[in-house]
Parts: C-alpha cells; structure tokens; sequence
C-alpha cells in the first residue's frame, strides 16, 4: 500500500450562480480509511465528494486524488472511482446478476462473468442472483448497488448516504462491509447522517454552509468542542419542565430530550455548573456529568456560524435555538 495520502486538497471552493457552496476546503485523507463526512442538508458534501474525486471542476484550489491532479487528470481519478449515489441507480426489471453483468459490460471488463460471480459472493448476493433488483428491501438493494461499484475494483469508494432509510441490522452489514473493504486497502468517502456511521468512520468532518468546521477523529471533533454536557434524568414531567426552566439560563448553550432525560450542554464549565446549580439536590433528579456526545458537538458547531445561504438574516437565528436535536 502506498504511503501518499488518498487525497491531498488545499482551497477548494465551488460556486453555484452568486453561492458559494464549497468555500476553501483542504483535507487529507491516508489509503485505506474511512472518511465520514457530515453536516445539515445542503452544507455542501455531495458537491466537496465530487470535487474531490474530478467529478466536478473546483473553481478555486488544488490538489490530488488518488496522485492525480483533481483539474488537469480528472478523468484518470473518474477510472479508478466507484460512486453509489444517494437514489439507487440500478435496474428495477432486471435480476441481481443481470444487472451487474450490465454494470460489467458498460466498463468493458474483460473477465465478466468471473468478476460478476466475485462480486456475488464477496457481498452475500449469490443465493439472490436471479431475484428481480426491484423486489428487494432497502438493504438488499444498497448491497447490489455496492457491488456494482466495486465490480471494476476502484481505489476509492464515495458513498452518498448509502444506508438512507435502511433498518439497524442492515446498516449494521452494510458497515461491516465497508469495514472489510476498508482492511483490503479500499479508501472511502462516505456522507451521512447518522451518529452511529460517524463513530464508525476513522476520521470525520463536519461541514456546514460550505465551511469545513471541525476535522479528525471522533474523539478529537469532540474534545476540540470545548463542550460540556450535564445528563439529567427523572420522571418525564419534571424532565419536561426542567427543559423549559434551563433553556435559554447563562451558561445553558443547548438543552436536547433524549426520552426520560436531558442533555445539557455549554462551553463555558463554571456558568453551565451555575446554571444548574439550583437543580442539583433535587431528590428526584439524577445528574450526571460526561463528554458530549457527537450530535451535541455537532448542533453546537452549528449554532456558531452564520448561515449565509439564508435569504434573510432571521434564519440564522433560527438554527441556533435550544432544545435541538440534530439534522438528520
Ligand atoms: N448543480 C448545481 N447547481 C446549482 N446549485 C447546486 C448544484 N449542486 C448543488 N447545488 C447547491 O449547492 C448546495 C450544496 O449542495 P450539496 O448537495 O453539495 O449539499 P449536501 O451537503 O450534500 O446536502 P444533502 O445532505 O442534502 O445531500 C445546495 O444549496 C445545493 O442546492
């Protein structure tokens, strides 16, 4: 395995009309990792991923991907890419099999048949070979796509929300797939939305409006908060009231139901231990202080930054009120 990095960018910036969508982007991504990237609805993933990879033509900044210039050798990244986009692409008439015997032949590979049986196996998709692509669930349906990505063996794998609406065990599959790949020596973009892809990911990203906010592990996105999170539970009205008696306190930045308790959160440790001062001996509630988790870092990296896609200046605001719960 080669030690250059996967991807090395520096200043990506992409803009659509008078908006610029991706603003001044610069990360480096090693072989053979898995590379979360997450972020509100529209803060620019998909469109970083595709520049990343010289799917899409940067208007700003350098860099390369797979050794490759992302400008000037586009097309030899675009060779050695396995996309899955956000809708599955397939055809719904056709089988398992006949559709990637399909994919096989629009990339002209030389040994079909075997590389088709390859991708059967490897994805658990052998047994469901003549079955039609459009019977299948959610996850069954993912997994077909994922084997057509990889059927040409890329180097680099870019999911887009790959597991969107799939349930828990398939996700949980899919994963452990990407893993395997990932130990194969497979690099791999992936977008998501859920907490739980994040931490399976080695490094993340957080990027919102265009901006890249916070960048590395899970552990150090969430030591690089600052953020600290007080855990409260009772019985449900207590925890109800307590909600709307905290949120908006000096010192309370974010206050999120998580069922019969609380997550309450600020970066400044003695105005947040003020704030809740008041509640601690309470004898019905029961506090506990812990690191935050990754949906309150991530809320909190929000509600610092402006929204400059907004058409007016109310919608920031609007993004910043307590008692949020993430995106997804
Ligand atoms: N081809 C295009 N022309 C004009 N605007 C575009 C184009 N592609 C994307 N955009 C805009 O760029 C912004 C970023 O879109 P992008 O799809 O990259 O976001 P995202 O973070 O992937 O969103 P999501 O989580 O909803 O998939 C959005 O405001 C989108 O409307």
């Amino acid at each position: 395995m080669s030690a250059a990095p996967a991807i090395d960018v520096t200043g990506l910036t992409k803009r659509f009309g008078p908006k610029t969508v991706v603003d001044g982007f610069s990360i480096q991504v090693r072989r053979g990792q898995i590379y979360g990237f997450l972020g509100p609805n529209g803060s620019g993933k998909t469109t970083t991923i595709r520049m990343l990879c010289g799917l899409l033509l940067p208007d700003g900044g350098s860099g390369t991907c797979l050794g490759f210039d992302i400008v000037r050798e586009a097309w030899q990244i675009k060779r050695r890419v396995g996309y899955m986009t956000q809708r599955f692409s397939l055809y719904e008439d056709l089988s398992i099999k006949e559709n990637l015997d399909f994919v096989a032949r629009l990339y002209g590979l030389p040994d079909r048949p075997a590389r088709v049986a390859a991708a059967l196996d490897r994805l658990g998709l052998a047994h469901r070979r003549d079955q039609l692509a459009g019977t299948l669930s959610g996850g069954w349906k993912q997994r077909l796509a994922l084997a057509a990505c990889i059927l040409h063996g890329p180097e680099l794998l870019l999911l887009d929300e790959p597991t969107a609406g799939v349930d828990p065990k398939a996700r949980r599959e899919f994963w452990d797939e990407i893993h395997a790949l990932a130990a194969d020596g497979m690099t791999v973009l992936v977008s998501t939305h859920y907490m739980d892809e994040a931490e399976r990911c080695h490094r993340i990203c957080y990027l919102a409006y265009g901006r890249l906010l916070a960048d590395g592990t899970v552990e150090e996105v969430v030591r690089a908060s600052g953020l600290r999170t007080w855990y409260v539970a009772g019985p449900d009205a207590r925890i109800a009231a307590l909600a709307r008696e905290l949120a908006g306190r000096p010192g309370v930045e974010m206050v999120a139901p998580f069922g019969a308790a609380l997550h309450v959160s600020g970066s400044d440790r003695a105005r947040l231990d003020a704030a809740i001062a008041a509640y601690r001996d309470e004898p019905e509630l029961r506090w506990r202080e812990s690191g935050p988790g990754l949906e309150d870092v991530f809320i909190h990296l929000m509600n610092g930054v402006r929204d400059q896609f907004a058409p007016a200046a109310g919608k920031a605001a609007a993004a910043a009120g307590p008692a949020r719960r993430a995106a997804p």
